[in-house]
């Protein structure tokens, strides 16, 4: 037998055998042992020493009754005769040698590795899961054997442990204080430490596990904090123009809007809070103030007493600094100290009560010197005539000298700039009926009023507190007075946006330059362009934002629609689609018992004549304003309660509906809250234009609807992508 073996075997270290030469040693082992194979294998054919073909695995049956080893069939074998032990060794022998190496060439050398249950073949595993299934099931009661009781108690006692290790954990961290997002450099210190550490015990492990448990919990609060992806915009990224307001910046707001809720929280005067209620909001009692009021009205309140006026330069100096003598103004560019007033930027959205939100802190803290300065005065005048009195009894009795001349005179503690001579009229409304209660005199200057009419309220004996005007106005007055502003502590530039533009800021820049005495520039607007944000931040590089959540969004009561006059409607006539959206208005139910108002936006100046002249002649109540108008009688039916008279609406046959056709000139700050209806007849070159326009409906909370008319002309991407963000109330670019 073991000749044979030898024989069978090749002597290189790498056996091979093939399929027929086993065949043939099974036989000549069978015969050896005088056993009878269970096929007929006579014939063999001559052995070939080193030639190689693979057994298949599991072919290979010995005998039917030994394949299987169970305890009978071995009692068998075992009790058939004296062969039987010579017979299993001979089986055990052939095994080892055929059956092993399965599907493999003895040739090759390969290093099996001890099979783990991962690398398990597929075979071997449902082998495997057999032979656990044939194991002996016993019931623990529960549904399930004691092997699998005894795996699940232990894999539960293992998780449960586990958990309250890592909510030990967790909860030790998280009761320390929150590491802010902006401390990354404890966070890398601890990663690298964490590397360094050699891996010997160590008596501190406990807590280097905390610390790096901690550094792993910053980096993930690092991860989140990522810079989310910027939205893809198409058009309006081209035409973007609007500056990035941060959340954080607009998160500020929320916190004010919970701390002031009423306008009693804010500490203002008595007379303030009653003049607010009785005049300025047309006497409704109980209303909120708004979140911009909430945010800006506490920064702006000054409790403090005016600081003592500089006195004005000597003519000396004023002459020596004097180099340009074409440049009147380079003396007090000069003279003035950078920064040494306050800046602030109030930017919400259009409709939101900005105007009241810096009126009221203005009259405020004026009313407050003014009530001060009283006292200061009273206390000295009784000073004096005691000293009067006294001197009189053992001198000449002589009265004091009259006073020529009031230094005082034409020289205001405020001045508001707005753009245009309607803002002029609506902010100077406003103040003069919150003036009635405090008391405290403001005037109005523009265009409007004749040169004898501003003499007169500017320089006659009580000088005004507050005065509002256009630049265009207030520059040709203090240039030919630059003293005017001398005791001017307070400038709002409202509508900044526009004041600070190329065509404005050759006016604005100088007023506030002669300023000397200049405690709080404020600039107020509803949009903040890329321009104006680069112009604060060199100029006012200190200037503080008060920014509201939602600027720079449309609000979601505003819908828009598109009308595409390209359509087999219209044919590409924009007129008739303009008319017929407002023979539309007139006829709905939306607002019964009003007459509905229309202010229909254009781009250039003369198509306003060409649409006014169309919806005239098709018999709608439509007007225009341009610069030749007398435009504040048209806006009052707009902006107030108060009907225009029916001179101003020639053509009156369409009852119902009143169109005002302009251009940018009512789209800024004037305040038509009547008006529920707006047509963009053209689409508008920029976001702002967009915002500014769409803003003169859906004003303090109400609903709005606007229209917007697209021909072949038209940027219909640049439109989709506006109504889209203002769909999602997102804020334009
Ligand atoms: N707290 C308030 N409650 C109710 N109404 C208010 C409140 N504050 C202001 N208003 C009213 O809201 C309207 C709009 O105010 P305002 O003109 O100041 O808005 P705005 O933000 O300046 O708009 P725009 O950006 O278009 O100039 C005004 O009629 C004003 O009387």
């Amino acid at each position: 037998m073991s000749s044979i073996l030898q024989r069978s075997r090749p002597t290189n270290t790498t056996p091979s055998v093939c399929i027929s030469c086993l065949a043939r040693l099974r036989q000549q082992l069978y015969s050896q042992l005088q056993l009878q194979l269970p096929g007929n294998h006579a014939t063999a054919a001559p052995f070939h020493s080193t030639t190689i073909t693979p057994f298949p695995r599991g072919k290979w049956n010995p005998s039917p009754s030994s394949s299987r080893s169970s305890p009978n069939s071995r009692s068998r074998n075992a009790g058939g005769g004296g062969g039987g032990a010579a017979r299993a060794q001979g089986h055990k022998a052939l095994r080892s040698m055929v059956h092993k190496p399965s599907r493999m060439t003895l040739s090759e050398k390969v290093a099996r590795t001890p099979r783990s249950p991962s690398n398990l073949s597929p075979r071997d595993k449902r082998s495997k899961a057999f032979e656990r299934r044939q194991e002996p099931a016993v019931d623990t009661g529960g549904g399930m054997n004691r092997r699998t009781f005894r795996l699940r108690s232990e894999d539960k006692q293992q998780y449960s442990r586990e958990t309250e290790r890592r909510r030990r954990d967790l909860k030790e961290i998280t009761s320390r204080p929150s590491p802010s997002r902006f401390q990354q450099k404890p966070a890398l210190e601890l990663k690298s430490e964490r590397r360094i550490t050699p891996s010997k015990p160590d008596a501190n492990a406990g807590e280097k596990a905390e610390r790096r448990l901690a550094a792993e919990k910053l980096d993930g609060a690092e991860k989140k904090y990522t810079r989310p992806p910027v939205r893809r915009f198409g058009q309006m990224k081209h035409i973007a123009s609007l500056d990035h307001v941060s959340s954080r910046t607009r998160e500020i707001t929320h916190a004010a809007e919970e701390k002031f809720n009423t306008f009693e929280t804010f500490d203002l005067l008595p007379q303030t809070v009653e003049a607010l209620y009785t005049d300025a909001l047309d006497g409704l009692e109980g209303v909120a103030p708004t979140p911009v009021q909430s945010l800006v009205i506490p920064t702006l309140l000054d409790k403090s007493p005016a600081p003592p006026l500089k006195p004005l330069p000597s003519e000396n100096s004023r002459h020596k600094k004097h180099k340009d003598p074409l440049d009147p103004d380079q003396f007090y560019r000069d003279e003035q100290p950078r920064q040494s007033f306050k800046t602030y930027l109030i930017a919400a959205e259009t409709g939101s009560g900005k105007t009241l939100s810096y009126v009221l802190p203005l009259m405020d803290t004026l009313k407050r010197r003014e009530l001060l300065q009283k006292q200061i005065d009273d206390a000295k005048r009784s000073e004096h005539s005691e000293i009067l009195e006294q001197k009189g009894k053992w001198l000449f009795d002589i009265a004091p000298p009259p006073v020529t001349q009031d230094i005082t005179v034409g020289k205001p503690f405020a001045v508001i700039l707005v753009p245009t001579s309607e803002l002029v009229f609506q902010v100077g409304s406003l103040l003069k009926k919150l003036s009635f209660i405090i008391k405290l005199r403001t005037e109005m200057i523009s265009k409007d009023f004749s040169g004898a009419v501003i003499r007169s309220r500017l320089f006659k004996s009580s000088t005004p507190d507050i005065i509002v005007g256009t630049p265009f106005m207030i520059d040709r007055i203090t240039e030919a007075n630059p003293s005017m502003l001398h005791r001017t502590s307070h400038i709002i530039v409202d509508e900044a946006d526009s004041l600070f533009d190329r065509s404005f800021s050759t006016l604005t820049a100088p007023i506030i330059s002669r300023a000397l005495n200049l405690e709080k520039l404020i600039l107020c607007s509803a949009t903040i362009p890329k321009s104006l944000d680069t112009y604060i931040t060199q100029k006012y590089p200190d200037c503080k934002r008060l920014v509201t959540a939602n600027l720079h969004a449309v609000p979601r009561r505003i819908q828009l629609q598109v009308i595409d006059v390209m359509g087999n409607l219209y044919k590409g006539n924009k007129l008739m689609a303009c008319a017929h959206l407002c023979q539309k208005i007139a006829n709905d139910s939306t607002e019964p018992g009003f007459a509905k108002r229309v202010v229909v936006f254009v781009n250039e100046r003369e198509t306003t004549d060409e649409v006014t002249k169309y919806l005239q002649e098709t018999g709608f109540n439509a007007v225009s304003i341009n610069r030749d108008s007398d435009s504040r009688k048209i806006l009052e039916s707009f902006t107030g309660e108060k009907e225009a008279s029916t001179a101003d609406w020639d053509g009156v046959r369409k009852g119902g509906v009143k169109i005002l056709v302009t251009t940018d000139l009512a789209s800024r700050g004037v305040d038509t809250k009547n008006v529920k209806n707006v047509i963009l007849y053209d689409v508008p070159y920029t976001s702002i234009d967009f915002i500014h326009r769409l803003g003169r409906t859906g004003r303090m909370g109400r609903r709005g609807r606007a229209w917007i008319l697209v021909d072949k002309d038209s940027n219909q991407e640049y439109v989709k992508e506006v109504r889209k963000t203002m769909f999602l109330g997102q804020a334009l670019i």
